[in-house]
């Protein structure tokens, strides 16, 4: 077909990437291959395929969808190669192993699976490079010890945001109002400006189960530190393990004030520690070890904060070494990361237990069903959590 304008190359473009759907769909590998290939070009486009192709008018769907959809492993690892995109999501927010998880079609699931994991930990890796190579810079020309928080990063946050919100900046969350109150059904809430939800009573049963395993059998007298006090609902249940020493770190002013009227300050053992865990656990000054001496070291460690997003997670991990009493200690943090999304939900768990695994630490996981009812939501702007089943995690340093 001779193609003499530009409608016309792009109508036909889009056509063979219809082309691909169909075969993707039935799971004709050889007709992938070839439609993949180059063939006629017009201008730039060499007559192939684009692996990468959403058709707004199809539901959104690109051609791995369509091979998800028709259970075709072999196809799916085609278009991966040729430069399909893991991640993509539908005009539903479906990615498509999201649509091969739905189908029963567990082997293009793990698939899936494999390539995000493998994605994300390589983006994780590329972006920390480029935060330290841009940091080294900035210290050759001005002397600074600045922490970066990956602003180049993929932004996965702790509890899901979009820019415009304080949930976003650490540092304009710090510096903005927090709200405590009560929801219609009585239950406990803090919610940040954009009335976004900072912490709330429905996450009970997952601050109880992480202080059951942080704290049950541990030795008497034993030191626990919780990053982030929020409702201080995990520091309650931290509380009825008697610990020797408990540790809370807590930056904002707001949630500073809530921990004094419900006492926190004048229990026994309890130290607050005001201010960020990067000006304790990552000091920009601290040539004679005094604020890592006053910090000590740790049995129990949890991390829960908010409007942080993977990139500090990670750099928590990092501090693990230092904090940690030894290899019998635990950690365990809030798993919220992509917890609107089963799929991210599982790349995410997978590579935060890579990265744990890199610094020395093997991670279990507790599965905890979860039923979050639609009033938990009143008044909230965005939920950030839609799955049934949350993983929690414990990790302890393996010593070779
Ligand atoms: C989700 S709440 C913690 C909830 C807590 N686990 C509970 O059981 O109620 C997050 C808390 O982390 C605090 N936070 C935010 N940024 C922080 C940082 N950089 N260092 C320490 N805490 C931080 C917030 O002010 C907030 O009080």
């Amino acid at each position: 077909m001779p193609l003499d304008s530009d409608a016309t190359w792009l109508a036909h473009r889009v056509e063979h990437n219809r082309a691909l759907y169909r075969a993707a769909y039935e799971g004709n590998v050889d007709l992938c291959k070839k439609l993949l290939s180059p063939s006629e070009s017009f201008g730039d486009w060499d007559g192939s395929a684009d692996a990468w192709y959403a058709d707004e008018d199809m539901l959104g769907w690109d051609a791995l969808h369509y091979a998800a959809d028709g259970g075709h492993v072999d196809v799916i690892r085609l278009l991966l190669k040729s430069g399909a995109i893991w991640n993509a999501i539908d005009s539903l927010g479906f990615t498509a192993a999201d649509v091969a998880w739905s189908r029963n079609h567990t082997a293009c699931y793990e698939v899936l699976f494999q390539e995000g994991v493998r994605q994300s930990f390589l983006l994780n890796v590329i972006t920390r490079r480029a935060d330290f190579e841009s940091n080294e810079e900035e210290n050759a020309v001005n002397d600074l010890a600045v922490h970066s928080h990956g602003e180049d990063s993929d932004h996965l946050t702790l509890k899901s945001g979009s820019h415009n919100e304080v949930t976003y900046s650490n540092t304009d969350f710090l510096q903005s109002r927090l709200t405590f109150s009560q929801d219609s059904h009585g239950q406990w809430r803090c919610l940040d400006k954009d009335n976004n939800m900072v912490m709330a009573e429905w996450e009970n049963e997952i601050m109880l189960a992480s202080a059951k395993a942080l704290c049950e059998g541990q030795q008497e007298g034993f030191s626990v530190l919780n990053v982030g006090f929020g409702l201080g609902i995990i520091d309650e249940a931290i509380q009825t393990y008697k610990p020797g020493r408990h540790v809370i770190i807590e930056p904002h002013t707001d949630a500073l004030a809530f921990m004094r009227q419900l006492g926190w300050d004048n229990r026994p053992g309890v130290e607050i520690f005001e201010g960020t865990w990067e000006q304790f656990l990552m000091p920009e000054n601290d040539d004679d070890g005094a604020i890592a001496m006053r910090l000590g070291d740790f049995d129990a460690i949890y991390f829960d904060t908010y409007s942080q997003d993977y990139a500090d997670l990670r750099a928590f991990f990092e501090c693990l070494p230092n904090v940690l009493s030894g290899p019998d200690a635990r950690f365990s943090f809030f798993h919220g990361l992509a917890a609107t999304n089963q799929f991210f939900y599982h790349v995410y768990t997978r590579v935060a237990e890579l990265d744990l695994r890199d610094i020395g630490l093997e991670t279990e996981w507790t599965t905890l069903p979860m039923n979050v009812e639609e009033v938990v939501w009143e008044g909230v702007k965005r939920k950030y959590w839609t799955l049934d089943q949350y993983f929690l995690p414990l990790s302890k340093m393996q010593l070779l």
